[in-house]
């Protein structure tokens, strides 16, 4: 996007220390880098994502998924629509106690998570999956995060998540702020944040009855 500042990537590591709320492992950026390269070179001839400039991919895909930090622990996370990997690579880095599977019903998509997984040594650590949630794909399991960034409405990706979450777990939705009246009325609670150049945002979440 040329309207974009161009950032620092000391700039970023700041930003993104103060979105995570605590130390991230040492080889976060690194590898964190090597990822959003990869996405790049990668969309050159397969659409994956809509951004093109580092910049952008790192607003909008690494430091918009460390906001979700402060909020998640150990345990299994469920990226519903996740795209290219998105959040789900993301926070599989930035939290080694956590195990991250990872649903979308484009294939291409979920070959890039496969391949990324690879490339970044991350293992058993990351499942990505082929399906459609809803349609019958992982019917059964349950997980004590789940997450959809940008898959559909906020009252649709509650529907998606719900059977998904085990008693006492906790569903968030990374949403514009302009969905702050709709996350309410679904009586999520809001977290704030603010991104460099794109302003404020929240994550909104619901925790499942215990
Ligand atoms: C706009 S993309 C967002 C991708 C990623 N979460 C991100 O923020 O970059 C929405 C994705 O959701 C996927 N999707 C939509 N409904 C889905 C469903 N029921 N199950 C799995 N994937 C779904 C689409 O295939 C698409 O890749």
């Amino acid at each position: 996007m040329s309207n974009f500042s161009p950032l620092s990537l000391d700039d970023v590591r700041t930003a993104g220390q103060r979105l995570a709320g605590g130390p991230l492992p040492a080889d976060f950026w690194p590898q964190c880098q090597t990822l959003l390269e990869e996405l790049l070179r990668w969309n050159q001839s397969i659409r994956l994502v809509g951004h093109r400039a580092m910049g952008e991919a790192w607003l909008n895909l690494a430091l918009d998924g460390l906001a979700m930090v402060p909020l998640l622990g150990p345990g299994r996370l469920l990226d519903i629509g996740a795209g290219a990997g998105f959040p789900g690579l993301v926070l599989a880095l930035a939290l080694p106690a956590l195990t991250v599977t990872m649903i979308d019903g484009r294939a291409k998509k979920v070959s890039f998570q496969k391949h990324a997984a690879r490339l970044l040594g991350l293992g058993s650590r990351v499942a990505p999956v082929v399906g459609r949630a809803g349609e019958g794909a992982l019917a059964g399991q349950s997980f004590d995060f789940v997450s959809l960034r940008a898959v559909t409405d906020v009252a649709g990706s509650l529907a998606l998540a719900r059977p998904f979450c085990r008693p006492g777990g906790l569903i968030l939705l990374p949403r514009a702020q302009a969905d702050e009246a709709a996350c309410l009325a679904n009586g999520m609670a809001i977290h704030p944040y603010e991104l460099p150049q794109l302003g404020r945002r929240l994550v909104a979440t619901l925790r499942a009855p215990a």
